[in-house]
């Protein structure tokens, strides 16, 4: 059975008991209803917010310093704090975490999306809950705007996650701002696209937290790229992740317009340019067809164009006919070196191993013929 995959986002006031520390019972509290996600079939990787926060409580400051470096410092202290306390709770089942400090930069980049993608991916083959956050000591612009939202949505695309469950401090979006509203009424389920919900969603209201709504819907919508639903719920009521798992609905949902494979493949087809060009032997190019298989390097008999790891390259048969077009996982000068050769040969040939395929079948699309 292939997993489902959810990522999970906590906010800053939630976790920290709006600024009095770091929560711990109740950080052990949604540990053990991740855990029993992940007894249901559901892989959950942790966005975590709170650095800033519990650097702050560390330090002993009140308040937010205007400075973004005192922030960029708080947040290096408090990471310490942060990534303690998750692997405490998820030890006490057996279980280990792994921090992963990103950029919204690395996610743009080609050659890190991959790497990152990579990592991520062997972290949960090796039964391992990653721990992300943004990597608050080399950015500017996302501390101050504080948007780890963001960064969960642009998670969830890059492993192609189920489900973006972003977990605050209100039961859900509103129509308004409940903090300033007391009759404003809890939005079920919308679109992620839809502009209505957009125009509903105010700023951060805790002090804490930066983004407040606005960047949550946003984040729905990036999240809906790649074919993930969102969740907007209460982090209070640690709960809501039985409920998901059980096909309630708690808070408000976010749908997407596609489901995730078909959303990344668009993506793929649409976005990139062909750095260069694969020729697969009658077989590869057979399994490529009819199975949507990975390319493995053993199929490939010929390789033109100079492109870097992680760029769009097309792959065509013997008679130049185009099969399809992926990702590859290595250099023009490796694959060349890499042609024919069967997969536990790489390490040999080139003295590392990135993956056992050239293009790994999640990052390929397979053109119909015609
Ligand atoms: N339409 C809305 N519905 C719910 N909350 C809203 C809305 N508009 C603005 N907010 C504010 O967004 C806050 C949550 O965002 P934020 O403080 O950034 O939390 P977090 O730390 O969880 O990211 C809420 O406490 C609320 O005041
Ligand atoms: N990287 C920052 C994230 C800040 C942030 O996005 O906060 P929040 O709006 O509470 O999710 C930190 O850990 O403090």
């Amino acid at each position: 059975m292939s997993a489902e995959r959810w990522v999970i986002k906590i906010g800053s006031a939630l976790l920290t008991n709006d600024g009095r520390g770091l929560d711990r019972e109740l950080m052990q509290v949604w540990v053990d209803r991740m855990v029993a996600l992940r007894a249901a079939g559901i892989e959950p990787i942790v966005v975590s917010s709170g650095a800033v926060a519990e650097g702050m409580t560390r330090l002993g400051w009140s308040r937010r310093p205007e400075s973004v470096h005192e922030q960029q410092a708080a947040a290096a202290v408090g990471q310490m704090g942060l990534v303690q306390a998750w692997e405490t709770c998820f030890r006490k089942h057996g279980l280990h975490t792994a921090q992963v400090l990103l950029t919204h930069d690395d996610l743009s980049d080609r050659k890190r999306y991959l790497n990152a993608r990579s990592t991520l991916l062997t972290l949960l083959g090796f039964a391992v809950v990653p721990v992300v956050n943004e990597n608050d000591t080399v950015v500017t612009d996302e501390i101050r705007f504080g948007d780890n939202d963001t960064l969960a949505a642009l998670v969830a695309n890059l492993v192609e996650a189920d489900r973006l469950v972003i977990l605050t401090d209100q039961e859900g979006l509103f129509n308004a701002d409940p903090r300033q509203n007391p009759d404003a009424e809890l939005i079920r389920e919308a679109r992620a696209s839809d502009p209505a919900i957009a125009a509903m969603a105010g700023g951060g209201g805790s002090g804490l937290g930066r983004g407040g709504m606005a960047t949550k819907v946003r984040a729905a919508g990036l999240a809906a790229r790649s074919g993930a639903m969102t969740t907007i719920a209460s982090g209070r009521r640690p709960e809501v992740l039985a409920e998901l798992c059980d096909g309630r609905a708690p808070g408000t949902t976010l749908m997407p317009d596609t489901s995730p494979m078909n959303a990344r493949k668009q993506w793929l087809a649409g976005h990139l340019r062909m750095r260069g060009r694969l020729v697969l032997d009658a077989g590869a190019a057979r399994r490529l067809r009819e199975a949507g298989s990975s390319l493995l390097p053993v199929g490939v008999v010929d390789v033109f164009g100079q492109f870097s790891r992680g760029e769009m390259v097309a792959c065509e048969d013997e008679q130049g006919v185009r099969v399809a077009c992926g990702l590859v996982n290595y250099d023009a000068a490796d694959a060349r070196r890499l042609c024919r050769k069967k997969s536990h040969e790489i390490a040999d040939v080139l003295g590392f191993m990135n993956e056992e395929e050239l293009i790994h079948r999640d990052n390929l699309v397979v053109l119909d013929r015609g």
